[in-house]
């Protein structure tokens, strides 16, 4: 008999929602077969499985495989996908190399079988997402568990905050190393596998693999590490380090989201690496959450700033703006950065007041966005309404290079990137809005989205 238990990784108790599931091993077989005919002839027993995301046992726990099970353990996707493994989200690393079973359809499989119920399906899609996250958060908390993770993990690399990307159809694609790998890339280099020590927690995978990214062009304090020359690196990892700014367009969205993480975490902590207070080099923690004065135990933590971002519309056009530094015709919503002891309400209305003197009479909040560039910012949405009758622009030139009330059918052409031009120092150029990863440009959809439908006839 197969147990199916969620144990966060501990003795397995039945939960008071969730009974221990008993299903046989034939009866797994049986579904397995049914998805994946390539399935391997049984090789051992199966032992308890623990299902994903269940605490530290869990993630050190063979996924389903006959036998032991250890080849299709935590840090598959690098090996499976070879030296380069890519993020599982994109697809490209979910590779099933011949008598494997992808290690996500197993595991959705076996709660499938154990415990049919809708109810179910939702109570595990939050108990991965919580043990998923207590597990980040034993590593950012506990050195030794985190070096553990590390042996197990797969690291992004990054030369002076450029990651290491290459190039597959006009996209990129991110590729991660295994420990090993790294190791033995140092070693060529002539470098010990110390230099791991300066590499930063991103995340992890439901099944515990954590992600790591290094950067191996910036010198540490806390380390003798010198930069690793950039195109000797590039050629032994066939790739390039691109910046990210300008790789934005060609990646996808997981993928994207964690390099911003990295190279966020990479800039804080090669930007304080000696304590103000004392002047004293600051050692960071294994997962590098922080970082430590030693001479009078400060902590710096991480930090962003709060940035607003407030697309305002009169009712039937929105009021959108450029800095002369944006590509030319290219229109976005106000953004400013929060001052000490505002609340975002009170930024919202001194921004839009500063920068084209229009007050504001109805605020809504839509979304926020953890943006890397230049530093790290909390970019906060806002949709807002000015007060009926006042909405004449007067422009902060010392902000903006312009601001304009754009009309909805404007608006929805540019979104589609076609038609709209603008003029601009006596030229024409197409008017543009910012690109979907951007915040700004959520906030311009929702507009044109919610207009269609106000202006759809009853
Ligand atoms: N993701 C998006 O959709 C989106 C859209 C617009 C702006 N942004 C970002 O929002 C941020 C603010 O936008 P902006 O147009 O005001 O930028 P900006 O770069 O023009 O900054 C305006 C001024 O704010 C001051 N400043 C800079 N850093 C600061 C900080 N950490 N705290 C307080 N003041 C600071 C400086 O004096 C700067 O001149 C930028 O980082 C920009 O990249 C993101």
């Amino acid at each position: 008999m197969l147990t199916i238990c969620d144990c966060g990784g501990q003795k397995p108790t039945p939960h008071p929602r969730v009974p221990l599931g008993l299903v046989s091993e034939h009866q797994v077989r049986k579904e397995l077969g049914k998805i994946n005919r390539a399935i391997p002839p049984r090789e051992g027993t199966f032992k308890k499985v623990l299902v994903p995301g269940a605490g530290t046992e869990a993630a050190a726990a063979p996924t389903v495989r006959g036998g032991t099970g250890a080849e299709v353990g935590r840090g598959a996707p690098s090996r499976a996908a070879g030296p380069a493994g890519q993020h599982e989200g994109t697809g490209r690393g979910a590779a099933s190399p011949a008598g494997k079973v992808p290690r996500d359809l197993t595991m959705s499989l076996y709660c499938r079988i154990a415990f049919r119920g809708k109810s179910f399906c939702c109570y595990r899609l939050l108990s991965t997402y919580v043990t998923k996250t207590r597990y980040l958060f034993e590593l950012k908390e506990d050195d030794d568990a985190c070096k553990k993770a590390q042996q197990t993990g797969t690291f992004y690399l990054f030369h002076s905050l450029a990651p290491l990307l290459q190039t597959s159809e006009h996209r990129y694609l991110v590729p991660r190393f295994s420990l090993s790998e790294l190791e033995r890339l140092l070693s060529k280099f002539g470098q010990n596998a110390q230099r791991i020590e300066d590499s930063v927690l991103i995340g992890c995978s439901e099944q515990h693999e954590a992600w790591f990214a290094l950067d191996l062009g910036l010198n540490s304090s806390s380390s003798t590490h010198a930069s690793l020359p950039k195109s000797e690196m590039e050629t032994e990892l066939k790739g390039s380090f691109i910046e990210l700014r300008k790789a934005l367009f060609q990646l996808n969205p997981v993928d994207s989201s964690l390099l911003f993480t990295a190279q966020s975490l990479l800039h804080w902590h090669d930007g304080h690496q000696f304590c103000s207070r004392s002047g004293q080099p600051t050692k960071k923690n294994m997962a590098g959450s922080k970082r430590v004065c030693p001479s009078n135990k400060i902590i710096y933590y991480p930090q962003m700033a709060p940035v607003v971002i407030t697309l305002v519309s009169d009712g039937t056009r929105c009021l959108l703006a450029r800095q002369s530094s944006f590509p030319k015709g290219l229109y976005s919503a106000l953004a400013g950065f929060c001052d000490m002891g505002e609340s975002v309400e009170e930024a919202v209305r001194r921004e839009v007041a500063e920068e084209v003197g229009l007050e504001l009479e109805r605020l809504q909040y839509s979304a926020s966005q953890h943006w890397p560039f230049p530093n790290s910012s909390l970019m906060i949405a806002c949709h807002a309404t000015v007060k009926p009758g006042q909405t004449e622009i007067q422009v902060n030139l010392r902000e903006l290079e312009a601001a304009a009330w754009f009309s909805y059918a404007e608006v929805a052409a540019a979104l589609k990137r076609k038609g709209t031009y603008i003029q601009q120092q006596n030229q024409s150029f197409p008017f543009s809005v910012p690109p979907k990863l951007a915040i700004a440009h959520q906030l311009i959809k929702e507009w044109v989205e919610k207009h269609a439908c106000s202006s759809l006839p009853d």
